[in-house]
C-alpha cells in the first residue's frame, strides 16, 4: 500500500515533536512540578489563541467541498469552543480568574505571530490549507497527552492531571484522527509540489508550537514592555 500523506508528515515532524517532550514546561506538566504562575500565563494565552484558532475551523467549513469535510470542521469548532475552552474556564475559575478577564487577555508576540500565520494560510488558500494549518496543533497535543499519560501519576496530579487526561482522552484522540483523515483525503491525487507546500505549513506550525511552550515557560508577552 502506498504511504499515507500523514505518515510522510509524521516522519518529518517526529524529531521536532520529541523536543516538546524535553521542554521544561511540558516536562513540568508531566512531572507535576510546573510553577503555577507559568501555567496561569499559558492558560490565558492559550484561551485567546483558541478563539483565533476556532476561526480557522470556520474558514475550513466555509471552504469545504463536501458535507463530510464540512461536518468534521464543524465538530472541531464545537469541540474547541465548548469542551477544550471549558477546561481553560475551569482552571481559570480555580485561580480566581473570571471569563471576562480570560477573554480580555492581550495576545503575546508568539500568539499574534502564530495565529496570524495560520489565518493567512487558511484565508489565502483552499480548504487544504485550512486543514494543514490546524493539523499540528490537534495532533501534537494528542501526541504529548498520550505520552504524558504514561508518566507516573501525571494523569492523577491534582492540578495538571485534568490537562493530561483531556489531551490523551478518546474524545481528543478522535478529533486528532479526524484531522489526520482529512489531510489524507485532501492530499489524494495532488501533485508533489502542492503536497510540499502543505507539509511546509505543518512544519512551520510545529515550530510555532515549540515557541508557544517557550513563551509559556518564560511568561513572555512582548520583547519591550510598553509604557504607553
Ligand atoms: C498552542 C496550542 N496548540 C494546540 C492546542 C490543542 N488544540 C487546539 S484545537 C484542538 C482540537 C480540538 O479542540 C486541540 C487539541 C492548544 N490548546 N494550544
Amino acid at each position: 500500500m502506498a504511504q499515507k500523506f500523514s505518515d510522510r508528515i509524521f516522519n518529518r515532524v517526529k524529531p521536532l515533536w520529541h523536543t516538546y517532550l524535553e521542554h521544561p514546561f511540558v516536562k513540568g506538566i508531566g512531572e507535576g512540578t510546573l510553577d503555577v504562575e507559568k501555567f496561569k500565563h499559558y492558560m490565558k494565552q492559550d484561551y485567546i489563541y483558541l478563539v483565533e484558532y476556532s476561526r480557522i475551523f470556520a474558514i475550513g467549513a466555509a471552504k469545504a467541498h463536501n458535507l463530510k469535510t464540512m461536518t468534521t470542521f464543524a465538530n472541531l469548532l464545537h469541540g474547541t469552543m465548548n469542551i477544550e475552552m471549558d477546561l481553560h474556564r475551569e482552571y481559570a475559575s480555580t485561580f480566581g480568574i473570571s471569563n471576562d478577564e480570560l477573554e480580555a487577555t492581550e495576545p503575546s508576540a508568539t500568539v499574534t505571530a502564530y495565529t496570524s500565520y495560520m489565518l493567512n494560510k487558511a484565508q489565502s488558500g483552499g480548504v487544504e490549507n485550512a486543514i494543514a494549518a490546524v493539523l499540528a496543533c490537534a495532533w501534537s497535543y494528542n501526541f504529548i497527552g498520550k505520552e504524558l499519560a504514561t508518566w507516573p501519576n501525571a494523569a492523577e496530579h491534582e492540578l495538571y492531571g485534568n490537562w493530561v487526561q483531556m489531551y490523551s482522552s478518546e474524545e481528543f484522540s478522535k478529533l486528532a484522527n479526524d484531522c489526520i483523515e482529512l489531510i489524507n483525503e485532501i492530499a489524494e491525487g495532488k501533485p508533489d509540489h502542492e503536497l510540499k507546500e502543505l507539509e511546509e505549513i505543518v512544519v512551520k506550525t510545529s515550530y510555532f508550537e515549540y515557541m508557544f511552550w517557550d513563551m509559556a515557560e518564560n511568561k513572555s508577552t512582548w520583547p519591550i514592555k510598553s509604557t504607553v
